[in-house]
């Protein structure tokens, strides 16, 4: 191997690695997190970028832009990418052929795409004449989109978990008041984490006990949202008819009358929604975990004892410490412990699958089933 062929290997090995910290500074949702680095043929950088959530550019068309207000030209370089380049348009347009577009002469990726629509990148790519190669650093990119695979292998939309909860992780007090657990803050944020969902979803007792809106609102000012913010809907879940005075009515209000977690979810997918934000309460929030079907959590811890109310996660079934799944700290998207006012928001991810414990069976009561 050459002097010059080896520093470029050894630039392309440090982009990869950039490139899979560029992709950590992205949101989780419908789409997985990826991140890019452009090199010169000489292996220099040109340009970064990362894909910032559902709808916004993807990493390479960002790490392009960024090329090109650096003033580098793209042609003859190589993309460094996490993940295969999509081949499809879905909310923005195909990057193998925005890098065939821009002249890029390889491409050097990390894991497949395992999105059925999406996938086929790197055939364009080597059908274009571009050199293609994949595998490089795949584990460390399987490892950073671990759920959002298993949501795409499922079939089934990216479900985000988020509760409010006291020190001693109650969600509501004995009279059933929660209104508000946590201040403005961190309220605000949760209203930012409604607005990167397709769906948000609350149970039939949260529509009764607190008749909620589920609108992404700009925060604490209260303000109804722009057109357009999301999310697109408002679900409840239950067998309970909603009133037809609920604040939860209007345009993008969906009622799924079933107790049923992988139905409520096949129906929401057929309805075009890849990234669920469940709301609770308690009941319904202990039902998607049972599932196994959460694929992050964020808590809202307020500094705040309740003493005998309602407890965030009820009727787990978790009866050992042993038993008890232990869930880690995700800095994706910023640092999984944040300070929001007087409150904390952790950012969790759920325990690999192999050390899940296993969906417990449910019966018709929604709950678990003693059997
Ligand atoms: N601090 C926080 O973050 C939050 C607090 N809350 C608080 O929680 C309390 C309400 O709690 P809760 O009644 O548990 O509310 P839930 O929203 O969890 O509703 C429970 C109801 O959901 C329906 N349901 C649908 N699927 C299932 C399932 N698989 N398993 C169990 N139930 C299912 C059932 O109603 P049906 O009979 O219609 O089928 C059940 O009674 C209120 O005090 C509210 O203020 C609520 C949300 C968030
Ligand atoms: N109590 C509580 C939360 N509760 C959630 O907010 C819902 C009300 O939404 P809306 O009607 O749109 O304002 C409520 O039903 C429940 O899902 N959220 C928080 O961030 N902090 C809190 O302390």
């Amino acid at each position: 191997m050459s002097t010059t062929t080896r520093r470029v290997a050894e630039a392309e090995a440090r982009a990869m690695l950039r490139a899979l910290e560029l992709a950590g500074l992205g949101v989780r949702g419908a789409n997985p997190l990826v991140g890019a680095v452009l090199l010169a043929p000489d292996g220099t950088v040109l340009g970064e970028g990362h894909h910032r959530g559902a709808g916004t550019p993807h990493a390479e068309p960002a790490a392009l832009a960024d090329a090109g207000d650096r003033g580098h030209d793209p042609r003859g370089g190589t993309m460094v990418v996490t993940l295969e380049p999509c081949n499809h348009t879905g909310r923005t347009g195909p990057c193998s052929e925005a890098l065939i577009s821009a002249g890029v002469a390889r491409v050097v990726f990390a894991a497949d795409d395992v999105n059925g629509p999406a996938a086929g990148g790197a055939s364009r790519l080597r059908a274009a004449g571009v050199g293609c190669v994949g595998g490089v650093e795949a584990e460390a990119s399987k490892h950073l989109n671990e759920r959002w695979t298993a949501s795409v292998v499922a079939g089934r939309p990216f479900v985000t978990l988020k509760s409010a909860q006291s020190l001693d992780g109650r969600v509501a007090a004995v009279d059933g008041s929660s209104q508000w657990i946590t201040g403005p803050e961190a309220r605000a944020d949760g209203h930012r984490l409604r607005a990167l969902a397709d769906a948000v979803l609350v149970g039939s007792g949260t529509v009764r006990d607190d008749d909620p809106r589920l609108t992404a609102r700009g925060g604490a000012s209260g303000e109804e949202p722009a057109a357009g913010s999301g999310p697109a809907l408002r679900v409840a879940m239950g067998l309970t008819p909603v009133p037809s005075e609920a604040a939860i009515r209007g345009a993008g209000f969906v009622h799924l009358p079933t107790r049923d977690v992988p139905a409520a979810l096949d129906e929401l997918f057929a309805r075009g929604v890849r990234h669920l934000l469940v709301e609770g309460g308690p009941r319904i929030a202990a039902a998607f975990l049972r599932a196994g079907v959460v694929d992050e959590l964020v808590s809202y811890v307020a500094p705040v004892v309740l003493g005998d109310g309602a407890p965030a996660f009820p009727d787990l079934g978790i009866d050992s410490l042993a038993a008890a799944p232990r869930w880690s700290l995700d800095d994706a998207g910023g640092p999984a412990v944040r300070r929001l006012g007087a409150d904390v928001r952790l950012h969790l991810r759920p325990p690999p699958p192999g050390e899940q414990a296993e969906p417990v069976p449910v019966s018709d009561a929604g709950r678990p089933d003693p059997r």
